[in-house]
């Protein structure tokens, strides 16, 4: 493709998104009026895809010069990169396929803008801040972060006296996580593994790993596709429920043996070892949902195997000696390295709340730390999405409100 079709490529995938966020839309509209963030410089290493393209454009509208990059070598979408990158006030450094070195590059290139704010999925760009970019903290007013695993490596941060700023984990926003890790990504993640292998799910084992928020979106919707789903967990009580939502629990050494089809979601390291790998079946298929290529070994794999080919796009096989092992897309988060991501609707709750912590952040001022998302952007999110589903609900009479907050009634 041409340039100039590329980005128009980026822009009809965008317009496709913008129609189907209408709680991004609310706030947008808001932010043309009244223009919160007027003067600000925001900073972000996103996902590069259209849905992500919509929230730039909405914080650009709030008044805001953005500069953005991935975060992740394999999520982002080149034709949305170009056509975010012709709109005004928003540079965009993200490019599909990157090295290590590029990618960290182009996190530079993004606090070059000396940013105010920042969005981070990851806490990547947080990272470089903290360690080769520490002149800029004084400038900082605060930063977002969307991801669970981030939010681990920020109360990590927090814990060792090492976070110099204040950043809100919108991870942990209700209408982010209950939504976004389970729906999101229980739909996206098979997207992602369907259209790459073009394989049936109906009757085959499906090993789970984690059974988090995405776990159980990843379980729930393999279910429903007719898989026999195994969950392995470390948490006595998520495995329990694992169990009595209709699955079996057992330990990955045991669920190795079995699983024709694993997802890894645990935000954790060596799920998928040597060991395991000796024992899967002929032709087993691995896929990561979580945030880092660390939950597949994927360099005990490669040194186990006696030969690799590419089988298929975004698959390789590793022949570890009679029997043969498929990775998708390197061990990368599956949704967006096979797929398109999230689904609109979803990400709509998700940029939603950032774009109003963006504002949040420039309207207040945060002490350094890790904050949660006020309780009153998040019920926000909620209303607006009902709202926008012609969807209306009960309220508390004053009667029923003095009950719930009184003790005198009994039998
Ligand atoms: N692909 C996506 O689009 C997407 C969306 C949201 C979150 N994420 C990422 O997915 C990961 C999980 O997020 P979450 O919100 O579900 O987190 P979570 O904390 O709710 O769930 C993780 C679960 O994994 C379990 N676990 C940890 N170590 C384990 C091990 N060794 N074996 C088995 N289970 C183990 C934990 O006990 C926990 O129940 C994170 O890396 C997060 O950043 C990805
Ligand atoms: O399509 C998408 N666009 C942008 N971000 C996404 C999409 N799908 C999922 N995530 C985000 O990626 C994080 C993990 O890295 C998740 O927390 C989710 O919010
Ligand atoms: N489109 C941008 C420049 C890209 S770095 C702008 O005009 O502000």
């Amino acid at each position: 493709m041409t340039e100039k079709e590329l980005i128009e490529s980026g822009n009809m995938k965008m317009d496709w998104a913008r129609n189907h966020m209408p709680v991004l839309a609310i706030v947008r509209k808001k932010f043309e009026e009244e223009k919160p963030l007027k003067g600000m410089k925001v900073g972000m290493a996103l996902h590069v895809e259209a849905k992500t393209a919509v929230l730039v454009e909405t914080l650009a509208a709030g008044g805001a010069e953005v500069a953005i990059t991935g975060c992740n070598p394999l999520s982002t979408q080149d034709d949305v990169s170009l056509a975010l990158g012709t709109r005004k006030n928003i540079c965009c450094f993200a490019r599909y396929g990157v090295e290590s070195q590029e990618y960290y590059e182009a996190i530079d290139r993004v606090l070059d803008i000396k940013p105010d704010i920042t969005i981070d999925d990851g806490a990547d760009l947080i990272f470089k801040l903290h360690t080769e970019r520490t002149d800029l903290l004084p400038n900082i007013l605060g930063g977002c972060e969307e991801t669970t695993t981030g939010v681990h490596r920020l109360h990590a941060m927090e814990k060792e006296g090492a976070l110099k700023m204040a950043v809100i984990a919108v991870n942990d926003a209700m209408t982010k996580y209950l939504f976004d890790n389970r729906y999101g990504t229980g739909q996206s993640a098979w997207d992602g593994i369907n259209r790459t292998t073009n394989l049936l799910v109906a009757g085959k084992n499906v090993v789970v790993a984690g059974y988090g928020w995405c776990g159980r979106g990843v379980a729930m919707r393999a279910s429903g596709l007719g898989a026999n789903v195994i969950v392995t967990e470390v948490d006595p009580v998520r495995a329990l429920e694992a169990r009595m939502d209709g699955y079996r629990v057992m330990k990955m050494a045991d669920a190795a043996k079995l699983g024709e089809i694993f997802v890894t979601t645990t935000g954790n390291r060596d799920i998928l070892t040597a060991e395991h790998f000796k024992s899967m079946p002929d032709g087993a298929i691995l896929a990561n949902s979580g945030h880092f290529n660390v939950e597949i070994d994927m360099e005990a794999l490669a040194s186990l195997a006696k030969s690799t080919r590419t089988v298929r796009h975004n698959i390789k096989e590793y022949d570890i000696g009679g029997r043969r092992i498929n990775v998708i897309a390197e061990g990368r988060l599956v949704n967006l390295a096979a797929g398109d991501g999230h689904p609109a609707e979803v990400m709509d709750m998700s940029f939603a709340n950032q774009a109003l912590c963006v504002r949040y952040i420039a309207e207040n001022k945060l002490p350094n730390g890790v904050h949660k998302v006020p309780l009153e952007l998040d019920t926000f999110v909620a209303r607006m999405k009902l709202q926008s589903m012609g969807i209306t609900i009960d309220e508390l009479t004053t009667t029923q409100e003095c009950y719930m907050s009184g003790w005198e009634c009994g039998t």
